[in-house]
């Protein structure tokens, strides 16, 4: 299982222009040829997966919230449903709020509120973050979580990537199972849940940027970017391939 921006995509200023790499979208299809292969991402299920466009792998939207199967969506934690009312009125609000600040986007997902800074003057980043943080606390269903560049507002339950990844690995009957070895890949402080997960009995690969440089994290293993991960899936699938035949 991957992440998706800054992992097997690199990241860019606007969230909508992003694109997996071409090389990385046939490494993934390989790969699903194999072994069960899916993207957990933070973006909107139906973003992610239209972005990646892959029928045979699994998705996994708004950090986990929703997951769907290569045949058909199959789980909405019931939090994310509760949460929407208020999803709607943080919407609401933030855009009300942020509206005079140049270069804020803020990104609906069916479970969550991105409100992007990337873009907005390094002088007013922590005014951006500090609003959403004062309507996340305001609203009883939302709490605040720290991205690259992003504050995002979510349901306010103990569910994340690594509960999410969890679930997952117990839908595929891979806990416990003989030869079954996961692993999951990824660059922001959000994929650390999922890292955790795997940190025994499984691999975890992080993907370093500038923008996080060496902090701390559960992963075996670190790639300089998207691009050499791509390369390193690349051969991964060459050994899953050449294994099963
Ligand atoms: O879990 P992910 O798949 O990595 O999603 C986390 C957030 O990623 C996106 O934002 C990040 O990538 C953008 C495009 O490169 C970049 O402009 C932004 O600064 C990054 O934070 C996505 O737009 C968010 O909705 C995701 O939650």
């Amino acid at each position: 299982m991957c992440d998706f921006d800054g992992t097997l995509a690199p990241i860019g200023d606007v969230p909508g222009e992003v694109a997996l790499p071409v090389r990385t979208r046939e490494v993934l299809e390989e790969l699903a040829r194999h072994c069960p292969a899916g993207v957990l991402s933070g973006r909107d299920l139906d973003d992610v997966r239209g972005r990646v466009g892959i029928g045979e792998l699994w998705y996994a939207g708004s950090h986990g919230f929703e997951i769907a199967g290569p045949a058909e969506q199959v789980f909405a934690h019931p939090a994310g449903e509760a949460a929407l009312g208020d999803l709607d009125e943080a919407q609401r609000r933030v855009s009300e709020s942020l509206a005079g600040v140049p270069g804020v986007l803020v990104d609906r997902k069916r479970f969550g509120l991105a409100v992007h800074y990337r873009m907005v003057e390094a002088g007013m980043a922590d005014h951006v973050v500090s609003v959403v943080r004062g309507i996340g606390d305001d609203l009883a269903h939302l709490k605040m979580k720290h991205g690259r560049l992003v504050a995002e507002l979510l349901p306010d339950v103990d569910w994340h990537k690594g509960r999410a990844l969890s679930w997952l690995l117990e839908e595929l009957g891979a806990v416990g199972a003989e030869g079954f070895v996961p692993v999951f890949v990824g660059d922001d402080f959000t994929d650390e849940d999922a890292l955790r997960v795997v940190r025994d009995g499984g691999v975890g690969v992080v993907v370093r940027s500038g923008e996080h440089g060496d902090r701390p994290t559960w992963a075996h293993y670190a790639v300089a970017g998207p691009e050499s991960l791509g390369a390193l899936l690349g051969r991964v699938a060459e050994l899953v391939g050449g294994s099963a035949r």
